[in-house]
Parts: structure tokens; C-alpha cells; sequence
């Protein structure tokens, strides 16, 4: 079952996120980050590739595309804030 965050958790998993440019989002229990790549086509396989992870883990991302730019927002929105869920992929589409 997937729930929100503890405080220890928190430091635990968003801290190396933090590191790697992720931010929270303000006024919302929810992470941020944005990822520019050489050309839209590379924004877009990228896209695909994360697209593919979040409906494996049947978690999606927030997330708006201009050219090379991609800006990502994760949250849990069954549980009105951040969980395990938001760590998780945040470092799988650092890995992308
Ligand atoms: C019914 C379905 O499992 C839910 O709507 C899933 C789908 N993807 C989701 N994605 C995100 N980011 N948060 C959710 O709470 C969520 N819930």
C-alpha cells in the first residue's frame, strides 16, 4: 500500500535526489526537476523511455515539454503527497 512519506523517510530518500537537482515544488508535497536535452527529438525519446518505466510502476509523472526541455513534477496523487513511488522514479529517470 502506498503512503505518504515520514519525516525520516524523507531525509533518507529525497536527500541524494536533492543532490542530483531535484527540488521541491512550492506550496505542494511534491518534487521537481528539469532535464534539457541536445534537440526535441532527444526530449522526446527520453519522454518515451520514462514514459515506459512510469506505466510499468503505474506511477506518471506531471511533466510539460518545450523543444529540449522537460520539466517534471512527481507527487502521489492517491495519497495527496509524496511516497516511496516519487523516490523511486525520480532516480530512474536519472538513469535515463
Ligand atoms: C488507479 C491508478 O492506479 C492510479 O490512478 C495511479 C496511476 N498513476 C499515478 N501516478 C501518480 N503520480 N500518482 C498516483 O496516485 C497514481 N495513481
Amino acid at each position: 500500500m502506498t503512503e505518504k512519506l515520514s519525516a525520516a523517510a524523507r531525509d533518507a530518500m529525497l536527500g541524494s535526489l536533492f543532490e542530483n537537482g531535484w527540488v521541491m515544488v512550492e506550496d505542494r508535497d511534491a518534487i521537481a526537476k528539469s532535464y534539457t536535452f541536445p534537440g526535441f527529438i532527444d526530449a522526446i525519446s527520453w519522454m518515451m523511455r520514462a514514459a515506459i518505466w512510469a506505466e510499468k510502476w503505474n506511477h506518471h509523472p506531471e511533466w510539460f515539454n518545450v523543444y529540449n526541455r522537460v520539466d517534471v513534477v512527481l507527487t502521489t496523487h492517491d495519497v495527496g503527497g509524496l511516497s516511496a513511488l516519487d523516490a523511486k522514479l525520480a532516480r530512474k529517470f536519472d538513469t535515463l
